[in-house]
């Protein structure tokens, strides 16, 4: 992700979106931006409007109010140009032509892909480069019928990034995969983001992608109630000390610190990184503050969501 300077333009932009069935309101009012490079994960219970939102996102379904644009074009009113950056699996498994090997699926896939403006061909090595990419090289002259779930699963990221796009957008990549299948969708997410894709993908793995998201998006009630800034969490330290708010106070305003609060018998402080902390421990021990142990204040992704969601 773009760090320095002017910061990346967003790749996605989701401004005021509301949606109804019928009568009933399935999304409300969402904003929310993805920069290059960023791994956005949309998190909420079953029901709450994630494929909703990510279909609206994708331009296949229409918004009652609100706008989407994908590197600037809107989706809905510029949708051709818009879906040129997109790459993206809407349903899970993705939808294949049964009776077509693979390799052919994906074939296809390219043929349509290079139909779009400003679009780019993919050569047969591209396609042995995405089936070998998905661990399914082996798989890539049998007929999709005979595909397991999670190698259908795979196969749908495939064909997702087979025209290596700006922008990625995944409803529940990994559900139907074995532990070593998400790890595997992991690690393409994660490297196609520090290439400076801008990532959205549904999830209810919450563990697992408080260790590569960026940003952590959570809707219940179609309402996006919270927006989780994993870097600026993962940042902090806790420190177990004789006096708490002693601490704290000796902490605060120190150049290096970026938030200081108390958890007792702790005082947590947002430092630049663990380099800041013996600074810190210093500072403290001048304060006359004794300290029994500094460790990094693990944040729990999933008691926070528990938390977030009960009292929405
Ligand atoms: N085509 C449709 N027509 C009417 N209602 C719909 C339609 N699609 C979804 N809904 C309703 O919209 C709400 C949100 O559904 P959605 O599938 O977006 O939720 P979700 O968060 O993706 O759920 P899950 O985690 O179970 O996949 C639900 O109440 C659902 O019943």
């Amino acid at each position: 992700m773009t760090t320095q300077g002017a910061p990346a333009l967003p790749a996605i932009e989701v401004r005021g979106l509301t949606k109804f069935y019928g009568q009933h309101r399935v999304l409300e009012d969402i904003d929310l931006q993805v920069r290059p490079g960023e791994v956005y994960a949309l998190t909420g219970p079953n029901g709450t409007g994630k494929t909703t939102l990510i279909r609206t996102i994708t331009g296949l379904a229409f918004p009652n109010a609100g706008q989407v644009r994908l590197m600037g074009c809107d989706v809905h009113s510029d949708g051709a140009r818009a879906r040129a950056h997109l790459g993206a699996v809407v349903e899970a498994p993705a939808k294949f032509y049964p009776q077509f090997t693979g390799t052919q699926n994906l074939q296809i896939h390219a043929n349509l892909a290079a139909m779009a403006p400003g679009s780019k061909k993919v050569g047969r090595d591209r396609l042995r480069e995405v089936l070998a990419l998905l661990e399914l090289t082996r798989m890539g002259d049998r007929k999709v019928q005979e595909y397991s779930l999670g190698q259908r699963q795979r196969l749908g990221v495939a064909s997702a990034i087979l025209t290596e796009p700006k922008v990625l957008i995944l409803d529940e990549p990994t559900s139907g995969l074995d532990p070593l299948g998400i790890g595997l969708i992991h690690r393409i997410v994660t490297s196609l983001a520090t290439g400076g894709c801008a990532v959205i993908l549904s999830t209810h793995h919450l563990r697992e992608i408080a260790t590569y998201a960026h940003t952590v998006g959570i809707l219940t009630g179609g309402r996006l109630v919270d927006t989780v800034d994993l870097r600026a969490r993962q940042a902090a330290y806790r420190f177990r000390v004789d006096d708490p708010l002693g601490a704290a106070q000796a902490l605060e305003g120190l150049p290096f610190v970026r938030k200081v609060s108390t958890r007792t018998p702790y005082a947590i402080a947002h430092l630049g990184g663990e380099s800041r902390v013996p600074d810190a421990l210093a500072h403290l021990s001048a304060g006359g503050i004794r300290v029994f142990e500094a460790s990094p204040d693990h944040f729990d992704l999933y008691e926070y969501y528990r938390e977030r969601v009960e009292h929405a």
